[in-house]
């Protein structure tokens, strides 16, 4: 029997210096990336910075061949590269770990390793593949069990098996697109922590996307900093504080003052979930018996890893999925999430992946900016005849004021950055001013520290003004800096309860991580 898997190698004994030059890339009249240059020296551990929709994915696309740039070079090791696929990427040792896991879930750790280096119709030698593998597991930097399934890994070793893959293929510079969104604080310090003893041997170089300030001063050597399209800044980290970083992103310094919670008054429930099941797609449990009151001004932060009922509760309460058990009382009224209900109790959420659940990705941006209101004046007359130019009015606004980049109004939302999109999304949910309710799931997923005091203030002003907010998040600073009290959510339950006064941060993400 034979197998073939990747053979491809870079041997030297350092990582291959990456260099882009004047790198262009437009998307029709929109240019994306503008003549920017960036180094990657041999053994080096470098954030690329920028606000949502500075380029920085179309960057690094354009380095691992998923697109190609309208002009620029890339140079490995001194030596001008054509790079048209990622596969051309893998054979200069460059290789790509996505924000979402790729990995498939019925399969073990060992199987995805080597589907990942498969380059065709093959026979596997299975007893051969293993010996290979147990040889580059004793050396990797993480260790994973071979024979468990995918769907048994906490997040953090699914992102870790992401790496490993990368590992596998013998990559040697590894590009990151925020590589920590889906893990616990503890899981993504141990994670870059790793990776960074890697880069110091000069086994690895690590060009990493980020939002996040601290994981870039704590882990990175150098940064490079993007902002509309062009190259706003370079430079070294332990030379560089946080503000001259956000002042290269934004192009001024930021002072903001965040918004200050104001002391709320009386406590009247306005969600109320009694014993609450429900089922995951798979027919497993999702929700098991969850009770939970969020009263008027209040804001009730659920921690947790994703996958461990939070999707299924948020759809439950946007009437996506039907609840198997239990009640759910709105403002004391039984409540089934209705459109009618929804609306009657000013009911609004936020979605995770707002592209796929909370667009029309096809849509304009004007026109997925109208969804909640297009049947209702001044943007309609009667439910039927829709006025354009008042829907264009109201976007030009929202658009502004939530300062969503976009070419236009009319531009298709699934052509806007991950971070805009998200704006566009908070734009039409958060500007009702009737809003009694919110039901925010990770709604700061992916945007860029001005976006994210932006949409917390927004949230802050809300339950100051009587809102009641259940925040669903993943990012548990997020939650200790907004919400009034935090339940954590582990395998469908809720597990811990605090006033965020007295939440204890070590409990907290034990119980994230299921201890
Ligand atoms: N396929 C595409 N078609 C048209 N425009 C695009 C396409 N991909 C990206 N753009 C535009 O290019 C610009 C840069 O987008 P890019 O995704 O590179 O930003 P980013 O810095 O990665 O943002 P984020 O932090 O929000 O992910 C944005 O204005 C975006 O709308």
């Amino acid at each position: 029997m034979t197998a073939t898997t990747s053979n491809v190698t870079i041997e030297t004994t350092k990582p291959p210096k990456l260099e882009v030059i004047g790198m262009t890339k437009r998307f029709g009249n929109m240019t994306a990336l503008d003549n920017v240059s960036i180094t990657l020296k041999p053994g080096t551990f470098h954030a690329l910075l920028g606000e949502n929709g500075a380029g920085k994915s179309t960057l690094v696309k354009c380095i691992m061949g998923f697109y190609t740039a309208d002009s620029g070079k890339v140079l490995i090791n001194q030596q001008p590269q054509k790079i048209t696929s990622p596969r051309d990427a893998h054979k200069y040792g460059i290789g790509m770990v996505y924000q979402h896991f790729t990995s498939i879930p019925a399969m073990t750790v060992a199987e995805n390793l080597v589907l990942s280096c498969l380059e065709g119709p093959n026979i596997i030698n299975w007893d051969a593949e293993y010996d290979r593998l147990l040889l580059f597991m004793n050396s990797a930097p993480f260790h994973l069990d071979l024979h468990t399934p995918i769907y048994q890994l906490a997040a953090g070793q699914k992102q870790k098996l992401e790496i490993l893959k990368q590992l596998y293929l013998k990559s040697r510079i590894l590009i990151l697109d925020e590589p920590t969104s889906v893990l616990t604080p503890q899981e993504a310090d141990e994670i870059l922590g790793l990776l960074r003893e890697e880069v110091i041997a000069e086994k690895l170089s690590v060009l990493m996307i980020s939002h996040k300030f601290r994981e870039v001063t704590a882990f990175a050597d150098e940064v490079t900093v993007l902002r509309k399209g062009k190259l706003a800044g370079y430079g070294t980290i332990k030379n560089l504080s946080v503000s001259d970083m956000a002042e290269m992103m934004m192009g001024e310094k930021s002072e903001s003052q965040p918004v200050e919670k104001q002391a709320t008054v009386a406590k009247v429930p306005v969600l109320e979930i009694r014993n609450l099941h429900t089922n995951k797609d798979n027919g497993l449990v999702g929700i098991s018996g969850v009770n939970l009151v969020v009263h008027a001004g209040e804001i009730v932060g659920i921690a947790g890893v994703s996958g461990n009922g939070q999707k299924e509760l948020v759809e439950v309460l946007a009437g996506q999925r039907a609840a198997t058990a239990g009640e759910i009382l709105v403002n004391g009224e039984n409540y089934k999430a209705t459109r009618a209900e929804m609306y009657k109790h000013q009911i609004f959420s936020l979605p995770e992946e707002p592209l796929k659940n909370a667009c029309v990705p096809n849509m304009s941006v004007a026109e997925n900016l109208a969804l909640r209101t297009f049947d209702r004046p001044p943007q309609a007359v009667g439910s039927w005849l829709l006025i354009n130019q008042v829907i264009r009015q109201v976007a030009q606004g929202l658009i502004q004021q939530f300062s969503i980049k976009t070419p236009s109004p009319e531009t298709p939302i699934v052509n806007l950055s991950g971070g805009n999109v998200q704006r566009t999304v908070l734009a039409r949910e958060l500007s009702s001013e009737k809003v009694k309710l919110l039901i925010a799931a990770n709604p700061c997923f992916g945007l860029d520290f001005s976006a994210v005091s932006f949409i917390h203030d927004q949230i802050v002003d809300a339950r100051n003004r009587g809102v009641a907010i259940l925040l669903v998040s993943e990012d548990l600073d997020e939650i200790l800096k907004i919400a009034d009290r935090v339940l954590v959510l582990s395998e469908g339950k809720f597990f811990y309860e605090s006033a965020i006064v007295d939440a204890d941060v070590v409990e907290i993400g034990k119980r994230m991580a299921g201890h």
